[in-house]
């Protein structure tokens, strides 16, 4: 028998009720995770209680600030096993959303995730948020842009602003460490269209880890000039 107190009594103390079909995808998700994770990389973290704490439960994490609303409209860059999309999707079923990796085969496992929870809703796309960022299709068309463990802030910055609609938000989920990485990206938020609007410190629940979360609303338009391509944004941040 799968033991999911961690994950209950987790979701609960950040304000999250998990009922029993939200438990029940979070179990088949976890299944899925630990067999894929055999045959291709997707996540050093395989011990049951840290998939809930580290993956899922800090994944959970944003929607405790009021600021995701019931059907908004979001992209998790850099998502690789699904995080924090996936978790996201799963706890408040109303919000739209993309995953976005530059791995394809990591998109091969959300695709069969998204099939076998069921879900709908949410969409995985096999690109490169430099490239995804210039297409009209996606550029300015978001609420909301995230991102956990996949660059440094000021490229975070120009991979996941030029998603965004003025009036949305970037979400930086970042470790308890940001002082420096803020100062350091100054230039790149303003630059982007943004400013910062307000900074979480988070203890994961059940542990000792502390995380941040770093908001920023987006102001003004992003400059068609960004992203820049050929990995520009990471060689020579803004
Ligand atoms: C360290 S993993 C983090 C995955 C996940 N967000 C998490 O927190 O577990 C970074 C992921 O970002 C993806 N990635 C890195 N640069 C990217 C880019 N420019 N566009 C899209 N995906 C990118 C990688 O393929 C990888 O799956």
């Amino acid at each position: 028998m799968t033991n999911v107190n961690t994950l209950i009594k987790g979701a609960n103390s950040i304000g999250i009720e998990l009922g029993k079909e939200e438990i029940n995808r979070f179990i088949i998700y976890k299944d899925l995770l630990k067999e894929w994770n055999k045959k291709i990389n997707i996540t050093s973290i395989t011990d049951d209680e840290e998939i809930d704490i580290k993956h899922f439960l800090d994944s959970l994490t944003p929607l405790n600030f009021g600021l995701i609303g019931n059907e908004a409209k979001i992209i998790d860059i850099g998502t690789g096993g699904g995080f924090p999309g996936i978790p996201m999707k799963i706890a408040k079923k109303g919000i739209n959303i993309v995953l976005l990796d530059s791995l394809n085969k990591r998109i091969n496992f959300l695709n069969e995730v998204i099939e076998k929870l069921n879900l709908s809703g949410i969409m995985a796309i096999h690109g490169r948020a430099e490239d995804l960022g210039q297409d009209i299709k996606h550029r300015e068309k978001y609420d909301i842009a995230i991102s956990r463990a996949v660059a440094s802030l000021n490229t975070l910055a120009e991979y996941c602003l030029p998603f965004v609609k003025v009036g949305g938000y970037f979400i930086a989920m970042k470790g308890s460490d940001v002082e420096d990485e803020l100062l350091s990206s100054e230039n790149a938020i303003r630059i982007l269209g943004a400013k910062l609007k307000e900074k979480h410190y988070i203890k994961l629940p059940l542990s000792d880890i502390t995380h941040s979360l770093l908001i920023f609303e987006k102001i003004s338009k992003t400059s068609t000039k960004y992203p820049r391509s050929g990995n520009k944004p990471k060689k020579k941040p803004l």
